[in-house]
């Protein structure tokens, strides 16, 4: 298996050099009177990452925050229209999204990304690209047996009978996060609930004060 590192090493970057801006991150982010923060969700498929991620983010908007939401399926109909469901491919995935995740940083923003990401190998990198605390892992954690029962778009389905291969949870690794920073149990609480406790987390934290909310 070919690991982002490997990847990220064979790049043909040689003859390029890094222009620093006029504009930085922090004065773009004090504009916006927040503190950029990256919202990682992980869980499996029909867990209700995106149901919660569109939540958190409709949350965010009403209470004037600049946030933005990248989310999986969304991603894979255009930027990473390339990409299957090998480990491979989902090490590419999560590999462009969290580069891009930072780039949306850098422009001030709150960003959520929405995607099962099931290794934890990814999510360390991830992490390690941002600046200390901005990381915050999301567990949608949801019991296998209720994604299943939800199976929103049939696909648990179609894996049970074969006709899905390396379906994540059947015949493909999750990695359970050890130490989320935010851990919502969907099959207990409500989608306002998940919300609440994720914004709520933000604001405890400083990402959100006083100031942003006016
Ligand atoms: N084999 C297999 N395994 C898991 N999921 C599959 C698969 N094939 C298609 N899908 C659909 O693709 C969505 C997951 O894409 P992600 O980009 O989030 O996956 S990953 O992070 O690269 O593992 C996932 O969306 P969510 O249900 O929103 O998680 C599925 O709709
Ligand atoms: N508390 C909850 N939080 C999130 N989703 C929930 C909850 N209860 C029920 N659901 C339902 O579960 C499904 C989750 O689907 P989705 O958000 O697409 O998951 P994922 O993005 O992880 O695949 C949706 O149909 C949603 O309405």
């Amino acid at each position: 298996m070919t690991t982002a590192n490997e990847k990220t090493a064979s790049m043909k970057t040689e003859n390029t050099v890094w222009h620093n801006q006029q504009i930085s991150k922090e004065q773009r982010a004090n504009l916006k009177q927040q503190k950029p923060a990256l919202l990682w969700y992980t869980g499996l498929s029909g867990s209700g990452k995106s149901t919660v991620a569109n939540a958190v983010d409709s949350l965010l908007f009403k209470l004037g925050c600049h946030s933005y939401l990248l989310d999986g399926d969304n991603v894979r109909h255009g930027l990473n229209g390339d990409l299957g469901f090998s480990d491979e491919a989902r090490i590419e995935n999560i590999r462009r999204i969290s580069e891009v995740a930072k780039l949306f940083l850098d422009a001030g923003l709150i960003v959520s990304t929405a995607f099962i990401s099931p290794f934890a190998s990814d999510r360390a990198l991830a992490k390690a690209k941002l600046e200390e605390g901005e990381f915050i892992e999301v567990f949608i954690d949801t019991p296998i047996s209720v994604c299943e029962q939800r199976d929103p778009k049939g696909l648990y389905k179609k894996a049970r009978a074969g006709e899905i291969k390396d379906f994540t949870g059947i015949d493909s690794t999750y990695d359970v996060p050890t130490l989320p920073q935010i851990h919502v149990k969907t099959a207990e609480q409500s989608v306002e609930q998940c919300a609440e406790q994720i914004v709520g987390y933000l604001i405890s934290q400083g990402f959100i004060s006083e100031a942003t909310l006016g």
